[in-house]
């Protein structure tokens, strides 16, 4: 029962707590000081009463005592009437001094009443109450005789009791005059109350309605009003206290949502957002990121960016830009990713790591722009300030920038590289006889040409008008070898823009001019190059165009006489004007095992012309094939023919072959061709190679040599010594001899260290089980120290020079 009270009272508002509260207590003490008040009125109204039944009785024994004397009815009546008269008696009695009822009036029953205790009345002249009941009080008083007037100088006589009387009086009047005082006090008491409950009501409503309001404006908080106040009362304090706080926390409250408002704006920008936790998960997307990667909210939250990966960054990448978002908390810089649909695309990202009060990364906020159109832009603008809009080639600009890179990388690679400046001849005349129209059209049609006759690596750029720049780089660091690239791509170009030009239906015919520059090792300013190669021009133009001419003339006089020099070489091969000398090989006893074929061009002109002179030159045009074709296929003739002579039918002979003959595809297929046709033991024949034509393709020469090798031919390894000698390799190869070059022989006894180099390939030959011939033996000395050596095999001046067959023979005849 008192858990219900409690919860029915604690759901009750304070108002309701308070009122009710205060009003049962209220009414509690009026009804308290009610019956308080009533119990005290009454005591008082009695003992008025009382005292006012005992002054009643006593005069009525005043008024008796003649009635008593002289025992006279109507003075008695007189007596009792004058009693009767007064408001409450209800019954009066007059008894003589005997008992005898004098008169009585009024009825009484004596047996309601009960005794009261003697106050020492007696037979004194005081009233008494003698006697009550619930109802009435019964008063009685002795009626003693009157004494004479007081006279000072007699004594009074003792008085005579005469009789007794006695009054009833009703207690009505206590009991109303009570109830009045009862009601007086209730209604009093209620009065009060009532004006109490009303100041407390008004005291608690001027104390609640404030609370009541705090509480009405906390509701609309909580159901999300952001802009409620309340008004602070003047009073109480602590209450308006309490709304000073709520409405403070309200303008927190409402600066956060702004705050978050703003955020949530500045979080749907145009540009995609992703937030990610610490782990780098992503949490949250902006509409931007789902417009942007194709990959919607769903899609993304929970995974990784590493989503958005296109494969166009290394690990080493990524590392950078942890590595920094660690250092400094933000990245910035240029990504590509993938979209959704698998389109790689370019972004411009932003990474902020946002750090906690504990300096702990909570999140990583990334934003980031699709910068496809901005590069597309940037790539037109790029294309329109470095390129020209009609043939689409690079301009100067871009010219000069590569020109820049192509000295730089020339100078660390130590290659050589050539400008060829192009001009097209009477382009003017074509320009203005038949439009700009069919000018431009001819312009793209050189612009193409060009590009066909350049390696990838070259570039290929339009000055203006129908001036054209070739930049050709990686040629050789040697300036006479890069002049010969040179030259060859400037002939390709020239013949190439010599073709007839089918423009718009019509054919025209254009030549241009060229004029060529080299740099190797180039320190001079870049302009300079342009010049050198403009001014040559110039001079193919004098020259009667149609044709190239070199900055530098002494190069070009050389590149004529290399010109020359091919031509005659082809006119050589086809006059037969080679002819093949024989330097023998001799043992440690001098005896004659064999000779090294050379070959010899006999010019009808100049007379004898070294191979030195033309190998190289045979080996770039191409000569060289059909060459050591001739040379290897005479070589075997003349093993045949020595095979019926006593004294030459066992010599082995060297024939050198060249690099580009020993890469044909069908050597092999050459040279058992040769000994199949000649019929020689392929024992006689010997191939000398050089180390850069093994390590040029070491597969394929392992390859040939083991598939000759099993026709029966020997290999001797020529200038061994002078390249990058490798014992793996050498164990590959089926060699039958090392040939020490007579670079190193030249310097025994001079250079120690040559000397050394010479005993350790005899070493290295011993220890492959391999024969060792020196060539360039010259003196007694050399041939001593490689005798001492190990070295058992010699060739050079000291035994023989290089002859023809027929002084060959004669030596071999004479020893
Ligand atoms: N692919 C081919 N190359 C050939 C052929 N014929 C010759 N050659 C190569 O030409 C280079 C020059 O040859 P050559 O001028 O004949 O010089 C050779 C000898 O005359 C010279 N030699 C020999 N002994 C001495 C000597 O004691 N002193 C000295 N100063 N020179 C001497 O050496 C050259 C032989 O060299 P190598 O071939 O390395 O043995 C030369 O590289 C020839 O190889 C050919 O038909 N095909």
């Amino acid at each position: 029962m008192n858990k219900m009270f409690t919860a029915f009272f604690q759901k009750l508002t304070f108002q309701r707590q308070i009122g009710i509260t205060v009003t049962l207590g209220i009414l509690f003490l009026a009804l308290f000081s009610s019956i308080v008040g009533s119990w005290q009125g009454n005591k008082r109204v009695r003992d008025d009463l009382i005292e006012q039944g005992r002054r009643i009785t006593e005069n009525l024994a005043h008024q008796s005592s003649l009635a008593l004397i002289y025992s006279s009815a109507d003075n008695a009546a007189e007596a009792v009437n004058a009693t009767m008269a007064f408001p409450g008696v209800v019954s009066v009695e007059i008894r003589d001094a005997n008992g005898r009822v004098l008169l009585t009036r009024g009825k009484t029953n004596p047996a309601e009443f009960f005794e009261q205790a003697d106050e020492g009345g007696g037979l004194h002249a005081a009233a008494l109450l003698n006697a009550e009941s619930s109802s009435a009080w019964n008063f009685a008083a002795p009626v003693y005789s009157q004494p004479p007037a007081e006279s000072p100088f007699s004594e009074a006589p003792n008085p005579e009791l005469l009789g007794r009387v006695s009054i009833v009086m009703s207690k009505a009047a206590l009991t109303r005059m009570t109830s009045d005082i009862f009601i007086t006090n209730l209604a009093t008491s209620f009065s009060f109350a009532l004006l109490f409950l009303f100041l407390i009501r008004f005291l608690t409503r001027n104390m609640v309605r404030p609370l009541n309001q705090l509480s009405a404006s906390m509701g609309r908080a909580q159901s999300g009003e952001s802009q409620v106040r309340v008004a602070v009362p003047a009073g109480p304090k602590d209450i308006a206290k309490m709304a000073h706080a709520f409405n403070s926390m309200m303008s927190v409250q409402e600066e956060r949502e702004a705050a978050l408002r703003v955020a949530a704006i500045a979080f749907e920008t145009e540009e995609g957002m992703m937030v990610t936790d610490e782990n780098a998960v992503i949490i949250r997307v902006n509409r931007a990121f789902t417009r942007l990667t194709g990959y919607s909210a769903e899609e993304a939250i929970g995974r990784n960016p590493t989503m958005l990966r296109s494969d166009r960054h290394d690990a080493e990448f990524f590392q950078l830009m942890w590595e920094t978002l660690h250092r400094d908390n933000i990245w910035q810089g240029e990504i590509w990713n993938r979209r959704k649909n698998g389109e790689i695309y370019p972004e411009w990202l932003n990474i902020t790591a946002v750090v906690g009060n504990d300096g702990k990364v909570t999140n990583y906020v990334g934003t980031f722009i699709d910068f496809t159109e901005r590069k597309q832009a940037e790539n037109e603008i790029h294309h329109l300030a470095f390129y020209d809009p009609l043939s689409q080639l690079p301009n100067r600009r871009m010219l000069l920038d590569r020109l820049r890179q192509a000295v730089a990388t020339g100078a660390r690679n130590q290659t050589g590289g050539a400008l060829l400046f192009i001009d097209l001849d009477n382009f003017k005349t074509l320009n203005d006889t038949k439009g700009h129209g069919i000018g431009d059209l001819l312009l793209i049609e050189v612009a193409k040409r060009l590009q066909a006759c350049v390696r990838e690596g070259d570039t290929v750029a339009r000055f203006g008008g129908d001036e054209f720049v070739l930049l050709l780089e990686g040629l050789s660091e040697d300036k006479a070898q890069a002049a010969v690239q040179a030259q060859g791509v400037g002939e390709k170009v020239l013949e190439a823009l010599n073709q007839p030009y089918l423009l718009e239906g019509s054919e025209f015919h254009s030549s241009s001019s060229m004029g060529i520059t080299l740099f190797v090792d180039y320190q001079e300013k870049l302009d300079e190059l342009l010049k050198q190669a403009d001014t040559a021009m110039y001079e193919a133009k004098k020259s009667g165009r149609n044709t190239l001419r070199f900055f530098d003339p002494v190069m070009q006089d050389e590149l004529e006489v290399r010109a020359q020099l091919e031509v005659g070489l082809r006119e050589a091969l086809r006059k037969q004007e080679f002819q093949l000398y024989y330097q023998m090989q001799v043992n440690h006893a001098g005896s004659v095992l064999g000779a090294e074929v050379l070959l010899r061009w006999i010019h009808p002109e100049q007379g004898l012309i070294s191979p030195l002179k033309f190998i190289p030159l045979a080996e770039e045009t191409g000569l060289i094939l059909p060459i050591g074709r001739w040379v290897l296929e005479s070589a075997c003739q003349q093993i045949k023919a020595w095979e019926k002579e006593q004294h030459a039918h066992e010599l082995q002979l060297a024939v050198n072959v060249s690099g580009r003959q020993f890469r044909q595809k069908d050597f092999v297929a050459q040279v058992s061709e040769i000994l199949d046709r000649t019929a020689i033991d392929p024992n006689r024949l010997k191939l000398e190679l050089t180390e850069s034509i093994v390590l040029d393709d070491v597969a394929d020469t392992i390859a040939k040599m083991h598939a000759l090798r099993q026709l029966g031919v020997s290999f001797s390894m020529d200038d061994f010594g002078t390249g990058y000698s490798s014992l793996s390799y050498l164990t590959q190869l089926p060699l039958n001899q090392l040939k020490i070059d007579q670079s190193f022989v030249r310097h025994i006894g001079t250079k120690e260290s040559d000397a050394t180099i010479i005993q350790t390939i005899i070493g290295m030959a011993n220890n492959l089980g391999i024969e060792v011939i020196a060539e360039g033996v010259e003196t007694q000395e050399q041939r001593d120290f490689l005798e001492a050596n190990g070295c058992t095999l010699y060739q050079g001046y000291l035994f023989s020079r290089p002859v023809p067959r027929e002084e060959f023979d004669a030596l071999l005849t004479v020893r």
